[in-house]
């Protein structure tokens, strides 16, 4: 799927597939040189961090295992709900494993501190956070990634896992709405 096919619902890229995947190797270096020597446990957000998994994990040189976790802090409106619940939680016991939450968005933080906070009682080695993206200006909790690919302004994105309503994830840029499409709503 390509910006042609969403007429005039994109109201402009902000990043484009090339930007995300340049961004992406860079992290990848970084993340490579601070695990050298160790095994990263991968743990992927659904759904929207179904993309930067696939890509980041792809660029990483350290030897990982993934895992995934959904958790509900969002309906389909475009408003933090703040309330997080445990959808499906990790098959994997992290106990003394090297932890990185991946996360293709922070905005208000609420999802990520708390779910920061639930890892953090399991007992891993060590635990971080890599997000591609991340609204300083929407922050509501002190939530403090290691690795953060872009921030951006606080307004409403899609694409590259992000979805309105469960729509756009499959785009390989990320974009703005158009407003028509979710006034109407
Ligand atoms: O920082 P926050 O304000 O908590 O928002 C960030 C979270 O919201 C979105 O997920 P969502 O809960 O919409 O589910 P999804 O990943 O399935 O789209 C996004 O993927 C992040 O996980
Ligand atoms: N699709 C989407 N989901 C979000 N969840 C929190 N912020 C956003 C956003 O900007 N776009
Ligand atoms: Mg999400």
């Amino acid at each position: 799927m390509d910006a042609n096919d969403m007429g005039n619902d994109l109201k402009k890229v902000l990043l484009t597939e090339q930007q995300i995947q340049d961004r992406l190797a860079q992290m990848a270096e970084v993340i490579d040189k601070d695990y050298a020597g160790h095994e990263i446990l991968l743990v992927g957000v659904l759904r929207g961090a179904v993309m930067v998994m696939a890509d980041l994990a792809r660029k990483l040189h350290t030897p990982v295992q993934m895992d995934w976790m959904a958790v509900s802090s969002y309906g389909s409106g475009t408003k933090s709900s703040g309330v997080v619940r445990i959808l499906k939680d990790l098959d994997t016991d992290i106990k003394d494993r090297h932890v990185l939450i991946v996360e293709d968005i922070i905005d208000s933080g609420l999802t990520l501190s708390w779910l920061e906070a639930n890892l953090r009682t399991r007992g891993c080695a060590s635990l971080n956070i890599a997000t591609l993206l991340r609204k300083p200006d929407a922050a509501k909790t002190n939530i403090t990634p290691r690795y953060v690919g872009f921030d951006i302004p606080n307004e409403f994105v899609v694409g590259y896992g992000l979805d309105y309503a469960e729509k756009y994830r499959n785009l390989p840029f990320v974009g703005l709405l158009a407003p028509h499409v979710y006034e109407k709503h």
